[in-house]
This record gives C-alpha cells, structure tokens and sequence, in this order.
C-alpha cells in the first residue's frame, strides 16, 4: 500500500518546500515559548468562574512570543468572547477552500498536592516539561502558533486559506469562545474544508497484545448528558427518622444506575473500522480472532468490557460525579442531589439514554434535571477523498515514519470542535503526539507532562501540515487492487 494513498504526488506550481528542520537557537526558544504559556494559569474553574487575569495575560503573552504571526500583511487577528483569538491566514490562492486549526487556553484545575514539580512551574526535569496544559492543550496551541511563525520568518506565503481558533473555555462547554468564533465565521459565509482539533494521539499500550502504536483519528466524539437528579424529602428531628430518607433513597438510584451499565453497543460505527485496520497487528491467534468477526463478534465485544478505556468505546458510560445532601448532624435531610456525567455511545441519542436511565432508576421519588445534553456528533468521512483525514494521514506518515496504521475512531472526551458543525463536515481529532495509558491518566490528573522532544516533533508536524495543506490536488478516488 502506497504511504500517500489518497492523494496526488504531482508538485506542479508549487513555491519550494521549507525543511522543517530548526536551529538549535529555535528549538530552545520553542520549549522555552511554551513553559512561558504554561507558567499562566489559565485554569477554567467551573462557567461562572474563569481566571479573566490569566486569559488577558496569555494573550499579551502569545503577542510577545510570536511577533511575526502578528504583524504579517495577510494575517488579520481578532480577540472574540473578550478571551478567545481568531487569525484568519489569507492564501494567494482563493479558488481552494480554508481549513482550520483549532486549540485551547484554558486548562483545568491543579492543586499542587500529588505532583512532583509545582503545576504552573513549567519546569524541566529528565528531557520533560512538566505542567498543567503541556498534553492539553497548551502544546497544540503554542506548536500552531511556533509552526506559522518559523514558517513566516522563512517567507512562507500559504496558498490555501486557513483559520487558527484558539478557545479561552474548552474546558467549561466553549459556548464563549469556539461558539462564538463559529457563529462570526458563519456570518461571513464561511465554510470549510476541514478542522482539526485535540482528542486523539498515537496511541501505545492501549490495546492488550497490539504491541506496536498505532494513529487514531478520532472521527466522530461521543455526546453527553449532564443529569441531576433529586429527592426531596420531609424534613425533621434524626431521633425519630423515617423509614427512609433522600439520601438513603438517592443513594439507592444513583448505585442502581452504577451497577447496571448501559448496553454493549460493539458493532458498528469507526471503532470496527479501526479493528478491522488493526486486525493483523495483532499476533496469533487474536489476528484470526479479529478477522472474523462475523463469528468472534461477541467474544470481542466482552473483551473490550474488560479494560475501563476499550470499554468507554463499547458502551454510553455512566459516572457518577457529584453528591450533596445534609445541612446538620441530627437534622433529616429535606433534599438531596447526584449529577451523573453520561458519555453517549455514537449509536445512542439523549433521549434513549435518557428512558434507559428512568427505567434503571425506577422510582417516581427520584426527580430527573437535564442540565445540558447533545447528541453524538456525526462521523466525518475518512476514506480516499475526504482532504482533512488525508492530509493529516500523509503528515503521520512523512513525520512518523515508524507508525504503520491511522485508524478512525471515536473520541471519547469533548471538544470544541464539536461547535463548528455549521462551518464543515469534516471534522478530526488529533494531537501528533504518543500517548501511554500513564500519560492518558496525567490529562486532567497530576504529572502532566511532554518530552521536549515531542514538543518539538508536534512543531515539525505542524509545519509540514500546513505545507501540505497548500496541495491543488483533490484526492484520488482509491483504485482497488485487482
Ligand atoms: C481501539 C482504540 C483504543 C482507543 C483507546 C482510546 C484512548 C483514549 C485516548 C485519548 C483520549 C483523549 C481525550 C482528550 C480530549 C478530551 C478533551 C476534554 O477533556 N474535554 C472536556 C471538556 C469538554 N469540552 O466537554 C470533557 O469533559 O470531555
Ligand atoms: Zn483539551
Ligand atoms: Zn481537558
């Protein structure tokens, strides 16, 4: 199989290739660029409460470090949603359509407790940076950003229009920020050829026997339900209780719907297509195993149970996420409330999940509380004339050239790409990065980290990325082997 099936090699009219090779001056100034960016904490506490001083600071920040971004002639910067910035990169050639680049600024909390180096220190141990932002998504918004202004300062004048939409609150929905953006882009009449965003790696060690990584491009993302639910009870004196009390009857529902997962949806969608890619990765006998699943179908499906990640693939999970209810020792509760965070399965919709849980739950008592909701977003193509999944397919293989498989697949988490769905139908995930399952547990955990190696390999890939994105070559239709 040829490594740029999908698309067309001819180089005609092209400006000469820039090498994406950097000085030892640059790569220092590029590690140093982002421990600067991490080093802002720019922490999404909850939607009512941002760290505005830290936004405001970022973006003088961003300013600082790449000068040329932001005082080149065909590069128009606008700040949207006070915090969020939009650069609309203007290509010599308007017949192609743009793309878009998407990161963000925000990160989640990170108290000091259980990390080896201070979060927001930025600091470099043993070839790592280490700190809140450096796998999500301060890497992916400062390596775009590095990428464009290396470009620049080698006289790089793109042909095809691009986008870079970096959100300031990814991380509490992104209604202020990538809603925003997308909202003023489709008053423009934009429409775009593709975006990329965050939410899948290399992955390495995720899959029991798959010994070597493999790329996933998550194609599609799973939705969500925020649910609260809630019992009110009458209050009273705790000497002569109730049988019952909202606790004790919320504490039942909320074990009933732990205990009861919803169904194992195995079977369809881009997670088969990515078993499929795999299948003679795997060594003997799983490899038979996965080529037949129209018999081992549900021996596979069970084994995907077994592992709390491969079973977040199968399944809409169900987490219970908060808890509140008592205001005294000796005082019955009169309410109590549980949010469940449930994370839809693409073959589920809300409101099948939503009848799935009032039937686990059973009891009128219990009071259901959607506090917000969506779909699964739809699967963006990936076959030979999809020009976003190629690109980035072309790029894994130029800068990895080790990795054999990019395979589609799901997005577990969100993100705010799912908030461009007006401006394309081509929408994919991935940070050109590899990712162990002790690097997937520091995403919103403690000792988030990334080797400056990496750092400087997702730089390369950016760079080479928006090169190829200046090919006038439609793919190709595949031509299927006789
Ligand atoms: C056969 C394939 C095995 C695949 C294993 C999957 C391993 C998972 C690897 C990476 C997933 C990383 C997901 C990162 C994106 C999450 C972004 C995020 O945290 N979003 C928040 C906020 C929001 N936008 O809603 C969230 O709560 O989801
Ligand atoms: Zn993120
Ligand atoms: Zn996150």
């Amino acid at each position: 199989v040829s490594r740029s099936k999908g698309l067309r090699g001819t180089e005609s009219q092209r400006e000469p290739r820039i090498p994406s090779q950097f000085s030892q001056e640059q790569r220092i100034a590029m590690k140093e660029a982002l421990k600067g960016a991490i080093q802002i904490p720019t922490v999404s506490f909850s939607p009512k409460e941002l760290n505005t001083t830290a936004l405001a600071e970022f973006g003088e920040y961003i300013r600082k470090v790449f000068p040329t971004v932001f005082h080149t002639s065909f590069i128009r910067h606008e700040v949207v949603g006070n915090y969020s910035h939009l650069f609309t990169i203007k290509g010599s050639d308007p017949s192609m359509q743009p793309y878009m680049l998407l990161a963000h600024i925000d990160v989640v909390p990170a108290p000091d407790k259980g990390w080896d180096v201070p979060p927001f220190s930025g600091l470099e141990r043993d070839g790592f940076i280490y700190g809140r932002g450096t796998l999500d998504n301060k890497n992916s918004l400062m390596a775009i950003l590095q990428a464009l202004e290396l470009l620049l300062i080698r006289n790089y004048i793109p042909r095809r229009s691009f986008f870079i939409a970096l959100g300031h609150d990814e991380e509490i929905s992104g209604i202020n920020g990538a809603q925003k953006i997308s909202a003023l882009l489709q008053a423009r009449g934009v429409q775009l050829a593709f975006v990329v965003d965050e939410g899948s790696f290399i992955l390495d060690g995720f899959i029991p026997y798959l010994k070597k990584p493999f790329a996933m491009v998550s194609v599609s993302e799973k939705g969500a339900i925020n649910l609260m639910l809630q019992v009110n009870t009458t209050t009273g004196h705790s000497s002569a209780p109730p049988k019952e009390t909202s606790i004790g009857i919320l504490a039942a529902a909320v074990s009933r719907l732990e205990q009861t997962p919803m169904p194992n949806m195995f079977g369809s969608g881009p997670l088969m297509t990515a078993v499929e890619q795999l299948a003679n990765e795997f060594p003997f006998p799983t490899n038979i195993v996965l080529n037949n699943l129209w018999l081992f179908r549900p021996l596979v499906s069970r084994l995907m149970e077994r592992n709390y990640i491969t079973n977040s693939l199968v399944r809409t999970t169900t987490a219970l996420t908060m808890f509140n209810a008592g205001v005294k020792v000796n005082v019955i509760p009169p309410v109590a409330e549980a949010i469940i965070n449930f994370r839809l399965h693409p073959a589920q919709t809300v409101q099948e999940v939503l009848k799935l849980a009032k039937d686990i739950v059973a009891d009128d008592r219990v009071q259901f509380h959607v506090l917000d909701a969506f779909d699964p977003l739809p699967i963006s193509p990936s076959d030979d004339q999809a020009l976003g999944y190629q690109l980035l397919r072309q790029t894994i293989h130029s800068v990895f050239p080790e990795v054999n498989i990019v395979a589609p697949g799901t997005c577990i988490g969100n993100t705010d790409s799912r908030h461009y769905l007006n401006l394309t139908t081509g929408i994919y995930r991935f940070n050109p990065i590899y990712l162990q399952p002790q690097d997937f547990s520091s995403i919103h955990g403690i000792n988030e980290k990334i080797s400056v190696q990496a750092y400087e390999t997702q730089v390369k890939f950016v760079f080479e990325f928006i090169q190829n994105g200046d090919t006038d070559e439609e793919p190709v239709p595949h031509l299927h082997e006789l």
